[in-house]
């Protein structure tokens, strides 16, 4: 292996209490609020189909015009509790807040710039009522930061010169600041979110972002990083130039969703995939016919798709300049929650269960359980859910809500589910009860080829 100082500082998934904890709670809440979301994609009349949180530059607004926003910023609809409550319905065990994102607007009343809530006609502490709420609800709060920074005159996208380098530094050291901030106000806060960390810049400063996550940890034992912060000796990010996962979960899933049967190697770490619902728009955009908005069950389908393989699932709401959600938010919101009152257990604390994927949807399976959960989305018209075991397991039974349905044995490891329910009007839960299949005689003859 490559010698590195910045490269990962362990192998292998924690194991500590907040790790577990992390990783038992499946199903988040992301939540993207900034000035972005007074215009909604809208400037001057015309409506950029960008990413809306992308406005001021895909309108190229000059960066004076986009900061005075902040004099218009007062959500008077804004209610924490309301939204903690929404999320709680939802099935959400955890909230990731974006507390500066690319635009430079802090949430919070930092002392480390003026571009901040405090001083907008709003001026409360919008992080310390949202983490308060969401506490209040069970919900654990997470921060996402954004290192670019489109505000800070000391941003630079690369280091070209001395005086690069010079004011670079002291962006670092701002940064640093906020973060050490963030870290110690908010007590209560269990991970950070890193994102706007692909530039020359930082590629060029590992050893910044090693720091400031050992920073974090000695402010927070326990403190969870995710690997987009980190750039290693030679720039490698995510996975430093030894291959080793930095940070303790996988963040490069946005978006999409690693593949059941090609990507199986996310099932060895912790990872989490964050998702937009329409095609790509963080921010609150006003107008969502400009792309295809994903339904309730697409969602839905990716959280159980993402449990299965052993991964976190992190879905974006975007509230708008008034604090308030868009009624498809609202109608996804409960329509998960509805889904996840009943089969919340088959998510919650649950993971891969080391079975071959099936077409006919997924299997989640809680940690050292004898019960396989299967969680059917594709009926076949056979009616016939193939199950393919793996090791030293033979299927006992399989029920859904207190039905058995039969377990036929086809071959060695393999199982026919006969699935009777004639329409299926939501994704069934089927549950497999196993056992060591050693304790039965063995009655397949290996083929002779
Ligand atoms: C988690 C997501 N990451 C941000 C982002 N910044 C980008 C810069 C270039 C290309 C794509 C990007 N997505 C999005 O605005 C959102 O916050």
């Amino acid at each position: 292996p490559v010698p590195l100082r910045y490269g990962a500082q362990y192998t292998g998934m924690r194991t500590d209490e907040a790790m577990q904890q992390w990783r038992s709670h499946r199903f988040g809440q992301f939540i993207h609020w900034g000035l972005y979301a007074i215009p909604g994609g809208v400037w001057n009349g015309k409506t950029y189909n960008y990413a809306a949180e992308f406005l001021k530059s895909s309108a190229r607004i000059p960066t004076a015009t986009w900061d005075s926003l902040m004099y218009q910023f007062n959500p008077r609809e804004f209610d924490a509790r309301a939204w903690a409550k929404m999320a709680k319905q939802m099935g959400a065990r955890y909230m990731t807040i974006t507390t500066k994102h690319h635009e430079g607007f802090c949430l919070w009343p930092t002392k480390f710039t003026d571009f901040n809530i405090s001083n907008t006609p709003f001026r409360r502490d919008i992080l310390k009522e949202l983490v308060d709420a969401y506490n209040a609800e069970g919900i654990d709060v997470n921060f996402y930061y954004s290192v670019l920074d489109w505000h800070h005159p000391d941003w630079r996208y690369d280091i070209k010169s001395p005086e690069d380098s010079v004011a670079f530094r002291r962006f670092l050291d701002f940064a640093g600041n906020q973060l050490k901030e963030l870290a110690t106000n908010y007590p209560t806060v269990k991970a950070f979110w890193f994102d706007g960390t692909w530039d020359s810049s930082i590629k060029k400063n590992g050893w910044w972002t090693l720091e400031a996550e050992q920073m974090l940890k000695s402010v927070r034992p326990g403190m969870i990083v995710n690997s987009r912060l980190r750039a290693d000796d030679f720039g490698k990010r995510h996975f430093d130039s030894n291959n080793q996962l930095m940070g303790d979960y996988e963040s490069g899933y946005e978006r999409r969703l690693p593949n059941p049967v090609k990507d199986l190697q996310v099932t060895k770490w912790d990872w989490e995939a964050c998702m937009t619902v329409p095609e790509n728009q963080w921010g609150y955009h006003r107008d969502w016919t400009v792309s295809h908005v994903k339904s309730p069950l697409e969602l839905l389908e990716m959280l159980v798709h993402a449990t299965s393989m052993g991964g976190n699932f992190l879905l974006n709401f975007g509230p708008d300049g008034n604090g308030g959600f868009r009624n498809e938010e609202r109608h996804i919101a409960q329509f998960i929650g509805k889904w996840m009152e009943k089969n919340g257990p088959v998510i919650w604390d649950c993971g891969y269960a080391g079975w071959e994927k099936q077409d006919w949807g997924y299997f989640t399976r809680k940690n050292g359980s004898a019960h396989v959960n299967m969680i059917v989305f594709n009926k076949p018209v056979s009616g016939l859910l193939k199950v393919k075991v793996k090791g030293d397991v033979k299927i006992l039974s399989a029920k859904a809500g207190g039905k058995a349905y039969r377990v036929e044995e086809i071959a060695k490891n393999e199982y026919f589910i006969h699935f009777t329910d004639r329409k299926m009007t939501e994704p069934r839960v089927i549950v497999l009860e196993t056992a060591k299949a050693s304790e039965a005689a063995d009655k397949y003859q290996d083929a002779r080829t």
